[in-house]
């Protein structure tokens, strides 16, 4: 029999992560409703040095309230604040309230991402008991990864109807898209992008929020990328907002992630806001670039 005070815990974790998606599945009608109002850039510059719209600003207080406001959660972080916001003991939630903001100039697809860490913030990747994603497209979707399962739900009424269990990545991968100036570009990185590109199988999809890129990946299979650059050696994404949580729901959906030559669950945390590049998607075209990138 195990240890009582461990079932405890394990039991209290479950619970949280299941509130944690509830709650998040509970506001997503109210980000998407929020969207028209708040089309244009707020007063601020978040830590990234970016000036977020209203609508990031919005989603970013709705999240804090809802997660922050979980007993068996401990800490919120997001993308548009400086700190750590201590909301008690318990697990520790790190936000991109809306990935991909700059679409909703053009209105196309955005989401939010949420990681679920058992420790304090900054956590490693491999410190995630959950990470999920809502995306905002004609339907609006969250798929979440747990203890091994990625699960879509649709999250329309703000309530979660599972719609596909046990995702994985398709064996036969279709679709890459790669982020970042094509001249800025290492040689490297070019060299495979030009070998994916001249792949019979394969084809670009590319919308400027990696949740709506992500998800083509994960439907399809097939490999997307917002690589190092010259001008910016660790790339545009966040770590511990975009590249950990995502890096977990590709992996547990039978992919692959890698900064350029560790898995993204294995990337030491140095700072909230660190960059990162992010590579994901299926073994074979993560395993391609990785040997691509070492030539
Ligand atoms: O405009 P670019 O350089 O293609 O960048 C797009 C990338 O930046 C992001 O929008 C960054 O995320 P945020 O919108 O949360 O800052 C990603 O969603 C997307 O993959
Ligand atoms: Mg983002
Ligand atoms: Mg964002």
């Amino acid at each position: 029999m195990g240890d009582p005070t461990d079932a405890d815990a394990s039991g209290d974790t479950e619970r949280t992560v299941r509130e944690i998606l509830e709650t998040v599945a509970g506001l997503a009608p109210t980000v998407r409703d929020s969207l028209p109002g708040r089309r244009r850039k707020s007063e601020m510059k978040n830590p990234s040095g970016e000036t977020p719209m209203a609508a990031d600003v919005y989603a970013d207080e709705l999240f804090e309230e809802g997660l922050g406001n979980l007993d068996g959660v401990g800490e919120y972080a997001s993308e548009e604040r400086e700190s750590v916001v201590d909301t008690g003991s318990g697990l520790s939630v790190a936000v991109d309230p809306l990935d991909g903001s700059s679409n909703l100039k053009s209105n196309n697809t955005m989401g939010t991402i949420v990681g679920v860490y058992d420790a304090a913030l900054p956590a490693r990747g491999e410190n995630l008991v959950a990470a999920a994603y809502v995306l905002y497209g004609p339907i609006t979707t969250l798929v979440a990864a747990h203890d091994g399962e990625v699960t879509e739900y649709v999250v329309d009424d703000g309530t979660l109807q599972a719609v596909r269990e046990n995702l994985t990545l398709p064996d036969d991968p279709t679709v890459y898209g790669f982020g970042g100036r094509v001249p800025d570009w290492p040689d490297e990185f070019e060299t495979y992008a030009r070998d994916v590109e001249s792949d019979e199988t394969l084809k670009l999809r590319y919308g400027g929020a990696m949740i709506g890129d992500i998800n083509q990946v994960l439907t399809y299979g097939g490999v997307f990328a917002y690589p190092a650059l010259n001008s910016a050696p660790n790339g545009k994404l966040r770590l511990q907002f975009e590249g950990t949580p995502i890096g977990y729901i590709i992996e547990s959906a039978g992919g692959a992630s890698t900064d350029g030559t560790q898995s993204l669950l294995s990337v030491e945390p140095t700072e909230l806001h660190q960059r990162v590049p992010v590579y994901v998607g299926n073994e074979s075209l993560v395993g391609r670039l990785e040997s691509a990138l070492s030539s």
